[in-house]
């Protein structure tokens, strides 16, 4: 084992172990094990109900991922056959591992608390601590609260180790910034954020010498590690705690950037005017550097990874405020003031785009009241046809979709609502239907949450003839900016969409044909 802080690493990287067998740990594992120079990875899966069928389906060269990923079922093949990839809940084979990556689920225990259930991961960490070799490194690779890494990471390590981190073993955080989908190609081909833990050293003088970022041995163990998966990509070394700032703020700063949309939607829609008109202008603004990234409003902001990632950052300022404050109070800077300087008594502008994001789902409603209103109809009995259960345009992904608050909205109103989603074939506790005309038939409101490429086809002379024209216009309500409103309208239809303030007040054809 080097001495403290030294860079000199006694031996190359050779066995690795991945711990948890999911979207994340899956990829990772097997790009691992194509490597030629590193002669074993072992998946590491724990043998519980929910999740250990996948140790003999992966030890068979059948990967348990839902949906197509490119690559991933051949790739796997064949380093199953080449015996460089073994799938095992044995974690005593921990010990045989020059690396230790940990790839688990980081959930919140629910919405409202917005507190991450550490749970599994510590369950791994415990795990890694009880078997791991001196002189190995072990890599967080789950989206964490910044401080983890030098936090509890390091904490539950030394414990079940007796080892000392940065000087008996390397501790790093690399985050996984893959899309499902494309899992091979985007730890290929983005650019690896790696954040070794802080080390010391002895300087000539005697002080100790901080080797942080890019000088940490962990850093640089780690980018031994990721590099030669790499092919587009390039390693971007920083601090431990950088790195999980990096993976949390590039996923606040989007959610940010579509809150900056909503808003300025719903100031367009106040003020009648085109949304998509200031875009245009907005976005014209070219070049020089100083263009404006501005992203579009919706019915709102859903999936794992935004829906989350901004109470991650939250949460971690939170901690380091908290622990400066106990540092404070032990008297070694008596009185130091609160680390974060911010105006007094506001709320932090990433949890009010959240907010703005999470209130899309009760403008649609707001529309869908108001234009069942110029129908001359009541939301309560009303049928609302929902067009779109995922969270995402043409994705079965319906992970926080936007869509279940706008549903449950829409129930507590009285409405009946019923589910169309050419993708998402089920989800616990609604029924979603394939078949547009069961959806549509006699309703008085169609809603369009998810911007599927099949709504982009939809006819008004088509939809009216399904719909119920018997008791007045038809209404449609667009929450992803899908159809042309002039069209709808001409047939009749009371037109309400997002950012479309130009359309929202439209007149009212009353002549239109109530059926036979
Ligand atoms: N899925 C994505 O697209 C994606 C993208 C970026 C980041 N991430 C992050 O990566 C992490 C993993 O996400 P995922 O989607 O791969 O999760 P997942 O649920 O698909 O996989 C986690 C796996 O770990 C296993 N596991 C849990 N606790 C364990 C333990 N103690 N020991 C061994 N195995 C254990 C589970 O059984 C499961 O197989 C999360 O923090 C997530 O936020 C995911
Ligand atoms: C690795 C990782 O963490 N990757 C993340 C993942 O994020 P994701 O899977 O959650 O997908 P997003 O595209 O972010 O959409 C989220 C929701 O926001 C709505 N939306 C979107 C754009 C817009 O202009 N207006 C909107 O309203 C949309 O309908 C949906 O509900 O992929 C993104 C690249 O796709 C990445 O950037 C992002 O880091």
């Amino acid at each position: 084992m080097p001495s403290e802080g030294s860079i000199n690493f006694f031996k190359p990287v050779e066995k690795i172990g991945v711990i948890g067998m999911g979207y994340v740990g899956i990829p990772s594992a097997v790009l691992f094990a194509d490597v030629p120079h590193f002669k074993k990875v072992y998946g590491f899966q724990r043998n519980s109900e929910s999740s250990g069928y996948k140790i003999d389906m992966l030890n068979s060269g059948i990967s348990p991922l839902k949906g197509d990923e490119p690559g991933l079922k051949d790739l796997l093949k064949k380093v199953v056959s080449e015996n460089k990839f073994e799938c095992t809940s044995d974690f005593s084979k921990i010990s045989e591992c020059d690396v230790i990556t940990l790839a688990i689920q980081t959930p919140f225990k629910n919405r409202d608390s917005l507190i991450p259930d550490f749970t599994p991961l510590k369950d791994g960490l415990e795990k890694t601590g009880r078997y791991m070799s001196k002189g190995s490194l072990v890599v967080l690779e789950s989206t964490i609260t910044p401080g983890t890494t030098e936090g509890m990471a390091k904490e539950i390590l030394e414990t079940e180790s007796g080892l000392v981190a940065g000087k008996d073993f390397f501790l790093a955080h690399a985050p996984e910034r893959v899309m499902v989908g494309r899992l091979l190609q985007n730890i290929r081909e983005h650019d690896r954020i790696v954040g070794g833990i802080s080390s010391y050293k002895p300087s000539d003088s005697g002080e100790k010498l901080i080797l942080d970022g890019p000088d940490s041995p962990s850093t640089k163990r780690a980018i031994e590690l990721y590099s030669p998966v790499l092919t587009k990509g390039k390693i971007i070394p920083m601090s431990a705690t950088a790195a999980e700032v990096t993976k949390t703020a590039e996923n606040t700063f989007r959610d940010l950037q579509i809150a900056a949309a909503n808003q300025l939607a719903l100031y367009c829609e106040a003020m009648g005017i085109n949304f998509y008109d200031v875009f245009r202008g907005v976005d014209s603004l070219k070049g020089e550097g100083i263009t404006r990234a501005m992203l579009l409003p919706g019915a709102g902001v859903g999936g794992h990874c935004l829906t989350k990632d901004t109470y991650h950052l939250e949460r971690g300022i939170k901690i380091a405020a908290e622990n400066s404050a106990k540092i404070a109070n032990t008297g070694l800077n008596a009185g130091s003031p609160d680390p974060l300087d911010f105006p007094k008594g506001k709320d932090s502008l990433y949890v009010l785009a959240r907010q703005i994001n999470d209130f899309m789902p009760h403008h649609m409603l707001t529309l869908t009241k108001s234009a069942l209103r110029r129908a001359g109809k009541d939301i309560k009995g009303s049928k609302i046809a929902l067009l779109g259960w995922a969270f995402l345009a043409n994705s079965d992904d319906a992970r926080d979709t936007p869509s279940e608050v706008y549903y449950n909205l829409c129930k507590e109103e009285g409405a009946c609502v019923f589910i169309h989603d050419p993708h998402v074939l089920k989800y616990p506790g609604v029924e979603i239907s394939q078949s547009p005309e069961d959806v549509l038939k006699g309703a008085d409101a169609v809603a369009i949450l998810a911007g599927h490429r099949e709504y982009y086809q939809m006819r008004p002379e088509i939809i009216s003839g399904l719909i119920n024209l018997k008791n007045g216009n038809p209404v449609i309500i667009d929450g992803r900016n899908v159809i042309l409103p002039d069209a709808w309208i001409d047939k009749g239809f009371v037109y309400k969409g997002i950012g479309r303030g130009d359309k929202n007040g439209h007149p009212v054809r009353l002549d239109i044909p109530t059926g036979g």
